[in-house]
């Protein structure tokens, strides 16, 4: 997969040079290329922004140096990227939503600043690419960059051969749909606080659904809104009588 990132602050983006995603990038797995946008101004103080038609606080991103940024990563591909525009107006970036973005062969982030991109650009895009604008949540940050460095983890991790042993990501949060269970290690019994019998018990069917239980008891105690899919689908008997 091939990563292009825009921001007017390229350093935001060097922890993706670290742990998992950096040796992904060392193996050849992820290309990850980040561009600053002030590359593409053509005016000697290398300007982005300016004030908003219609007043308002604040400022607003100007069109030219975005379509010239773009069109650089993406000057005629033969399939249209997708783009990513991080932004409070965004769908729902979740897990299902990694997966999807995880198949694609490039991804384009345009990482927003001030009050926003000139709404030009994202029309002007949509001939370009396939535009996507994605929030991480509902809370407002300064800027795009926050959200493409948890997108791109996100997404990285899913492509094969960047996490080790790819059967972690079967049991964990939101990969069924529910939240994952507890986990424990060494020792057995810490500070009076000791670990579930059963884990201890080798009895693999026994831990399988206690793991189970507990996931849609914490589903139930933390996100109810996750389990509206799961109702239709019908608990284990044993399961709601759990919630
Ligand atoms: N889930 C999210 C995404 C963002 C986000 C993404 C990109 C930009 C570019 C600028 N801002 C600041 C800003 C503040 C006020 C209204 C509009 N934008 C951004 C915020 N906040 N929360």
């Amino acid at each position: 997969m091939r990563i292009d990132v825009v921001s007017i602050f390229p350093e935001y983006l060097a922890p993706l040079e670290l742990s998992l995603i950096g040796k992904a990038r060392q193996d050849g797995i992820l290309e990850l290329n980040v561009h600053d946008l002030r590359t593409f101004t053509s005016d000697k103080h290398r300007t982005v922004d300016d004030t908003p038609y219609g007043g308002g606080a604040g400022m607003v991103m100007k069109p030219e140096p975005w379509a010239r940024a773009l069109e650089s990563v993406a000057p005629d591909a033969q399939k249209k990227p997708v783009l990513i525009v991080p932004s409070p107006a965004g769908e729902r970036f979740n897990q299902a939503l990694a997966y999807e973005l995880a198949e694609e062969e490039r991804l384009v982030f345009a990482c927003g600043r001030y009050e926003g991109i000139d709404e030009r650009v994202i029309d002007w895009a949509h001939e370009h690419f396939t535009v996507r604008p994605v929030s991480l949540g509902d809370y407002v940050l300064n800027g795009g960059e926050v959200a493409v460095l948890a997108m791109v983890e996100a997404i990285g991790r899913l492509l094969p051969g960047v996490v080790g042993n790819p059967e972690s990501l079967v049991e964990e949060s939101h990969s069924d749909g529910l939240l994952e269970y507890p986990v424990y290690t060494k020792p057995s019994s810490w500070r009076e606080h000791d670990v579930p019998d059963v884990l201890l018990s080798g009895n693999h069917g026994k831990i399988a659904q206690w793991r189970k239980h507990q996931q849609f008891r914490r589903t139930a105690e933390r996100r109810p809104d996750l389990l509206a899919g799961f109702d239709a689908s019908g608990l284990s008997r044993a399961d709601r009588t759990a919630l």
